[in-house]
């Protein structure tokens, strides 16, 4: 039996999902001749280890502990008692990865949605460990980081950080391989914000919509990363980065949905959420409407071509491929040599924790051959 020790860093709505997939999945992986022996979980204040994750690893029933203490909005600090494992605080935590990195190689799976993981990460996988990511900020820094995360490509997965659970990264790899030359991308990358446009459309009020996307477990940890376009940016930019094109987020024109006075560093979420969001209905709606008169739909599209990428809304004819999107569906047109009049075209349930949390765990399974 291979052994793959996991180490999972964020343990919400993602990280959460994946435990609980892990645990669901024993026989199907013991009949593959896998176990993920997870070792170590973290949150954003502290970091549970196994006494001994050279041989111990975390049983089930404490996985599905935590996952509860998680959904109850609790911190992992709430285990520290449990004497099954050992806890080390920010930044120790990041210490001991390292320090364990060096005596056991194991998957470091990032299910937070943080900008401080790419070192620990990067210095895991020299150390010879494996990464999975479902978290975008590590690929969409600066050109030197991906750079350096991609000296060891086999030891890194990152497929639902585009189009969550669906195929794109793999598919967009599979074609780069075969000397194929892609020359243009289009799609509908952000399952909040194609949910967001149907329902509007639908007649519900914005401010509403977003909210039960929030619930829904499509948005970002705050909705204004979706909202401002910023998460499909870092997509689109992933996807350019993997067609070669060396270029950093500055180079992406990015249309917002709200402005500036309702961002991050004006307003807290909170106050966004109650006060700001119903200040926008009436906008979207007019411009919703606007587009209906026309026959047309909405949509916020990533179009990357001749090394350009622009994100933004989009007017669009009802019947077209992106028009017909419902829901957190995302679709993804490929268009390259071999793909020139009819595009490859993805599509499919494009934001979620099951189906994303799905994806992080094929992309662990992936890596078997690394393990002994
Ligand atoms: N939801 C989706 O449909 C998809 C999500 N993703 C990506 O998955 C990631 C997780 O999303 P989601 O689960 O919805 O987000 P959540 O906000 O539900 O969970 C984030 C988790 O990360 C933890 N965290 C925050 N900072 C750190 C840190 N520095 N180190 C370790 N853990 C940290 C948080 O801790 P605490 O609990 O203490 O706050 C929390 O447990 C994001 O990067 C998102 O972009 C990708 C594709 C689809
Ligand atoms: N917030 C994202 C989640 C997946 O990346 C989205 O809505 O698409």
């Amino acid at each position: 039996m291979k052994n793959i020790p996991v180490i999972l860093m964020g343990c919400g709505g993602v990280g959460s999902q994946l435990l609980q997939h892990i645990v669901s999945c024993r026989t199907l992986h013991a009949n593959k001749g896998v176990r993920l022996r997870v070792v170590g979980v973290g949150d954003s204040k502290s970091f549970l280890v196994a006494r001994d994750a050279l041989s111990m690893e975390f049983n089930d029933t404490f996985l599905m502990d935590i996952c509860r203490i998680k959904s109850d909005g609790l911190s992992l600090q709430t285990c520290i008692d449990s004497g099954k494992c050992e806890a080390f605080p920010y930044p120790e935590s990041r210490r001991k990865l390292i320090d364990l990195a060096a005596r056991l190689a194991f998957a470091l799976v990032d299910c937070s949605a943080s900008s401080e993981t790419i070192e620990v990460i990067n210095q895991t996988v020299n150390l010879g460990c494996c990464a999975v990511l479902a978290n975008k900020k590590p690929l969409t820094s600066s050109m030197e980081e991906f750079d350096k995360l991609f000296l060891q490509p086999r030891r890194v997965r990152h497929e639902s950080t585009v189009g969550a659970g669906l195929p794109v990264i793999a598919s967009l790899n599979r074609i780069l391989s075969s000397g194929d030359t892609i020359y243009r991308i289009i799609g509908s990358l952000s399952g909040t914000l194609g949910y967001v446009m149907s329902e509007v459309e639908d007649g519900k009020p914005f401010s509403e919509v977003v909210k039960a996307a929030k619930g829904l477990g499509y948005t970002e940890p705050d909705p204004r990363d979706d909202l401002s376009g910023m998460d499909v940016a870092r997509k689109g930019l992933i996807l350019a980065r993997l067609l070669g094109h060396r270029m950093d987020m500055s180079r992406i024109k990015i249309e917002s949905l709200y402005p500036e006075k309702m961002g991050p560093n004006a307003m807290p979420l909170e106050d966004f959420l109650v006060n700001g969001l119903p200040l926008l209905d009436n906008d979207i709606k007019e411009r919703i409407k606007k587009a209906s008169s026309n026959g047309n739909v909405l949509r916020y599209v990533c179009v990357i071509e001749n090394s350009r990428c622009n994100v933004g809304i989009q007017e669009l004819p009802k019947e077209s491929a992106l028009g017909r999107l419902r829901g957190s569906d995302n679709v993804v047109e490929i268009y390259s040599r071999c793909y020139k009049e009819q595009p490859l075209v993805i599509q499919g349930a494009g934001a979620g924790n099951d189906t994303t949390a799905a994806g992080v765990l094929a992309d662990i399974l992936d890596l078997q051959d690394l393990f002994p």
